[in-house]
């Protein structure tokens, strides 16, 4: 079989994206594809806009140049890609006055699933948190609340992940669990965009660096 015929189509599609941000291009001309089974993880510096393409990458908002596909279509028209998408932004989305079971029942149903209990349960085992799903989340710690939120990918059906900073407060176990997943992830096809200032041990990992797309005036404050 030719290589041509062995390789993956491409879902996920960056042509020629440039973003502004406050008067600000951070990147620009950013070209990029994702065939299934791509874990990428976005890489620059602090103010880069790492956060910013993920928000772009969800449809949560606009380019100022080129155009985001997801299976040839336009993201920001195309339904089928909302279904398709789960975002993680990086700041923990758990209310503190909602036990534990409530919250990832809760953001299920914002994604529109729905959670029986021992599917639910199961899914709080898998980041240490069963023990804990009667606990109010106002009480848990920093890397606890975190868990709450990344307890969804053990539920989520959604082809493509957007997870900004996924790894902040989890301990050395947490890290290397959501590695698994995300290569499980990957190995059914699944697409991830992730950004960490961490160093991955992912096989097959792909990098993009912002570094590489930024306008050459970009450090002209003036
Ligand atoms: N809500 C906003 N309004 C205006 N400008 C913003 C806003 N959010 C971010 N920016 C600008 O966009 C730049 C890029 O921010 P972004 O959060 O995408 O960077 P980042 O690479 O994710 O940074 P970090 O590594 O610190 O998380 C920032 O330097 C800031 O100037």
């Amino acid at each position: 079989m030719s290589e041509r015929e062995t390789a993956e189509p491409v879902e996920l599609a960056i042509n020629g994206v440039s973003c502004v941000r406050d008067g600000r291009t951070l990147f620009t001309q950013l070209e990029y594809n994702c065939p299934r089974g791509t874990v990428l993880q976005v890489l620059g510096f602090n103010g880069a806009g790492k956060t910013t393409l993920l928000n772009a990458l969800a449809g949560l908002l606009p380019c100022s140049e080129g155009e985001i596909l997801w299976r040839g279509h336009p993201i920001r028209r195309s339904r089928a890609f909302t279904a398709e998408v789960f975002y993680l932004g990086h700041q923990v989305p758990v209310k503190p006055s909602l036990t534990v079971w409530e919250n990832l029942h809760w953001l299920a149903r914002l994604r529109g699933q729905a959670v029986a209990a021992e599917q639910g349960l199961q899914a709080l085992a898998q980041v240490d948190l069963d023990a804990y799903h009667g606990a109010l989340c106002r009480n848990l710690s920093a890397g606890q609340k975190r868990r709450v939120a990344l307890a969804q990918l053990y539920l989520s059906g959604e082809r493509l992940w957007i997870l900004d900073e996924p790894f902040t407060a989890i301990d050395k176990e947490g890290v290397a669990r959501l590695q698994d997943l995300l290569q499980q992830h990957a190995e059914r096809g699944g697409i991830a965009v992730i950004t960490s200032h961490q160093a991955l041990e992912l096989p097959g990992l792909k990098n993009l660096n912002l570094s590489d797309y930024q306008p050459l005036d970009a450090y002209d404050y003036a």
